[in-house]
Order: structure tokens, then C-alpha cells, then sequence
């Protein structure tokens, strides 16, 4: 490994900025240490100018690196054709990062002509302003205790880390954290529905529901007490919260969240068949 490590990205969109972003502002590494390649010229301005990183369009113009990590940041559907391109540089003793959904290390190693150290993390979209959760899956056997320390470092940079003991455990966080996101937005569009139907107005009740999340979060990060506990002292015998709670259980609402996740965990291993053609 270089004394001062290499990283480049393969991909420079969302999440790769969101990344970026990170390591830069709050992760210690300074823009020399960072290369993106990516096709999109606006991502590549923007990269440069926002953040002072080289962007090379492709990898025809970044043949000569050799970086310590590769970390592969293009959607799924599109990995295949840019591995085909990366495979040629990627020597055996670097580190091939993903960060993309569905793809299991087997395949991203079959299309790297069989390259061994391969990690695959599974972030979330609130890595975007910092506050992610990172899943990382890294074989221990191949890849060393330096890396190790390297890829919690890049990570770090976007919230917190969960290293995971098998690879099977990517698909149940992403059921979790991964779409998780998805399903607090979803409670909160629909419970900003339902104060329209109370009769406030649009603005107000996104004001309601958006402070109502962002102040029960504090809360519960600021208390030592478990969610069940906050939410008992919500909850007044005989009161209104009781009377909203009666009906979510009677309409299965804790029941569906774990069916919920099962699917999402299902749909994670199809997914890793169908995106392995
Ligand atoms: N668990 C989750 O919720 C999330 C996971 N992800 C994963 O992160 C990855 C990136 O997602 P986003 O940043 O949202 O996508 P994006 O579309 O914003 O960025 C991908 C970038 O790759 C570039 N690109 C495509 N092929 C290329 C190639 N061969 N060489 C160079 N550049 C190329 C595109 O121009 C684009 O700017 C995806 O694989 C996705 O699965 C992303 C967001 C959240
Ligand atoms: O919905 C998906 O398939 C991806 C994985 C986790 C979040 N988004």
C-alpha cells in the first residue's frame, strides 16, 4: 500500500460525490489522493471544481494509475461493460471496492478475470448529507488489516459502519438500512396525507411531519431509554395516542414491516441472479 493511499473512483454521480464529499471534508484525505473517472462531463466539473479532484473522462485516459482502492460507483446495470474496461489495469494486490446494489462478489470477480479482493459494501442515500449507515462485507482472509482500516476510513466519511461476517448479510441489511430511507419517507408521505384530510394545508402539515421525525430522532439519539419506552410515555392510558395505536395493531402494521423486509431480502437474492447475466 502507498504510504499516502490512492483511491479511484469508477463512477462519479450520487453517491461517489456523497463519498468524495466525505473524505474531504470530514475524512482527512486531501483531493491528491483522489481520481474519478467518470464518462458525464457536468459530474466531472463538478467534482474538479467543488472539490479539487482530477476526473478523467474514462479509463483509456487513467491507465497509468495505480491506486490502492478501486471503488466501483456506476449503477449495476452498467458495471458489466465498465469492468470489461477496468479488468486489464486492476492488479492483484488492490483492493475493488463496490458499493453497488445486488451484485455479489462472485460476479464482480468473474467479470474482473477472477480478482480476489473484492469488497462489497451497501450504503444508504443518507450518506448524502452525511449521515449514512454502510454495510461492508470484506472477505478477512484476502483482504489485510491495513485495508481494512483504509476502507473503514472512506466510509467512515459518510456515516457510521457495520461489518458484516458473511456475504448473505448484505442482502438483509439492505432490507434494512439499505431501503430503509424509502420506508421512513414512506410513513412520512403518508402521514402528511393525512393531515391534509384533517384539514391543514400543504405547508403545514409537511412542517408537522417533518419536525415531528426529525424531533423524535433527537430525541431518541439524546435518551438512554429504548423506542418502546419514548413511545409508552407518548402514549397517556385511554388517550389519543392509544386511540391511533389500536388501530395500527389491529391493522397489522408491525406484522407488515417484518413481511415487508422479508420481501426486500428475497427480492436482494433474485436480484443478484438476474443481475449475474
Ligand atoms: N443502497 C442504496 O440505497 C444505494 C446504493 N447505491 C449504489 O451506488 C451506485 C451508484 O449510484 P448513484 O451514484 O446513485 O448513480 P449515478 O447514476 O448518480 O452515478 C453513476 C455514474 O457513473 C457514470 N458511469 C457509468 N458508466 C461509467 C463508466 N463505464 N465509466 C465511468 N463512469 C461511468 C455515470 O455517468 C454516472 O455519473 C449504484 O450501483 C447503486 O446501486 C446508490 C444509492 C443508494
Ligand atoms: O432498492 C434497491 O434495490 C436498492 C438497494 C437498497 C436501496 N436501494
Amino acid at each position: 500500500m502507498h504510504t499516502t493511499p490512492q483511491i479511484v473512483f469508477l463512477g462519479g454521480g450520487n453517491m461517489a460525490t456523497a463519498i468524495i464529499t466525505g473524505m474531504i471534508n470530514q475524512g482527512g484525505f486531501a483531493p491528491q489522493q483522489i481520481v474519478v473517472v467518470e464518462h458525464n462531463a457536468d459530474h466531472r466539473d463538478h467534482l474538479h471544481r467543488t472539490l479539487g479532484v482530477t476526473a478523467f473522462e474514462n479509463l483509456a485516459a487513467a491507465v497509468h494509475l495505480s491506486p490502492d482502492v478501486w471503488i466501483l460507483a456506476v449503477k449495476p446495470q452498467s458495471m458489466k461493460a465498465a469492468l470489461a474496461e477496468l479488468s486489464p489495469l486492476v492488479k492483484a494486490d488492490q483492493v475493488v471496492l463496490s458499493i453497488a446494489a445486488g451484485l455479489t462478489i462472485a460476479t464482480l470477480s468473474e467479470w474482473l478475470q477472477k480478482h480476489k479482493k473484492v469488497v462489497r459494501t451497501m450504503p444508504n442515500t443518507p450518506a448524502l448529507v452525511g449521515k449514512g449507515v454502510t454495510g461492508i462485507y470484506a472477505p478477512l482472509s484476502i483482504v489485510s488489516e491495513n485495508e481494512q482500516v483504509l476502507i473503514n476510513q472512506i466510509l467512515l466519511a459518510v456515516g457510521v459502519n457495520v461489518w458484516l461476517q458473511t456475504e448473505a448479510e448484505i442482502d438483509t441489511i439492505a432490507a434494512i438500512s439499505g431501503s430503509g430511507p424509502a420506508y421512513v419517507f414512506y410513513v412520512m408521505e403518508h402521514l402528511t396525507a393525512a393531515a391534509r384530510q384533517l384539514g391543514f394545508d400543504e405547508e403545514t402539515a409537511k412542517l408537522l411531519v417533518q419536525n415531528t421525525f426529525s424531533g423524535a430522532v433527537a430525541l431518541a439519539d439524546a435518551s438512554e431509554d429504548p423506542v418502546d419506552v419514548l413511545r409508552e410515555r407518548v402514549t397517556s392510558k385511554g388517550g389519543t395516542t392509544a386511540a391511533a395505536l389500536a388501530v395500527f395493531n389491529a391493522q397489522g402494521i408491525d406484522q407488515a414491516l417484518i413481511q415487508g423486509t422479508q420481501a426486500a431480502t428475497e427480492r436482494a437474492r433474485e436480484l443478484a441472479v438476474e443481475l449475474a447475466k
